[in-house]
């Protein structure tokens, strides 16, 4: 599912990254500073490796010796950060909307309707992000980066900036997607608490 073999160079820091993994659901873990959001933003493009190939579920996203740098926009990737980074001035629905934004042309694999279903949002249509709580927001974060419509979903540490108590309440919305969505998940994690209930393989970066 993932074959990842890059040399990732950030300021100072430079490491190879090498991950075969043919498990669908993969985490990532590791001590801060090890490089994980670095490879989680080389697989979206936003950080381009200094050489190597990055080959997801067959397609092949960076090839330096082939000379193949996909764009961001074209790589189709939903990005699920720490925060739900949802925009204030416009409501839940609007929020979702503009996930489609980044939808390529096409056939529609997630409609709004299905996305509202699937993760329980449709009472927080009409609210503003400053309403809901954290847990709701991720939710509406999750529900977003399905809209464009991905082939493949990057978790950054979703759970990190929850309270125990909304941290238990997202867990089974995170396997629900998981279990519903069939894409491709990579999931960064400091806790190995979500990484047992919600990965089928882990990586360990050291
Ligand atoms: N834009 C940048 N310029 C210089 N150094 C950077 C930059 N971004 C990241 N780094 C360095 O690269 C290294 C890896 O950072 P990265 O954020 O990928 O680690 P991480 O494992 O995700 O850490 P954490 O668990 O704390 O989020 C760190 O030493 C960091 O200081």
């Amino acid at each position: 599912m993932l074959d990842i073999d890059i040399r990732l160079r950030r300021g100072r820091f430079e490491r190879d990254v090498r991950i075969v993994e043919d498990a669908r659901v993969l985490a990532l873990a590791g001590p801060s500073g090890a490089g994980k959001t670095s490879v989680l933003n080389a697989i979206a493009g936003l950080v381009r490796p200094v050489s190597g190939r990055i080959v997801i579920d067959g397609r092949t996203l960076f090839d330096s010796t082939a000379g193949i740098d996909v764009p961001t926009h074209r790589r189709r990737i939903g990005y699920v950060f720490q925060d739900a980074r949802l925009f204030p001035h416009r409501d839940v629905r609007g929020n979702l909307r503009y996930g489609r934004h980044g939808a390529r042309r096409g056939p529609e694999t997630f409609s709004l309707e299905a996305v509202v279903e699937l993760l329980g949002i449709g009472a927080l249509l009409d609210r503003r992000p400053a309403n809901l709580s954290g847990g709701e927001a991720q939710r509406v974060a999750i529900g977003r980066a399905l809209l464009s419509q991905p082939a493949i979903l990057l978790f950054d540490e979703p759970l990190s900036a929850l309270d125990q108590a909304r941290r238990e309440e997202l867990i089974p919305w995170l396997q629900k997607v998981r279990d519903e969505v069939r894409l491709p998940m990579v999931y960064v994690s400091h806790t190995q608490d979500d990484v047992r209930r919600i990965a089928e393989a882990v990586h360990v970066l050291d």
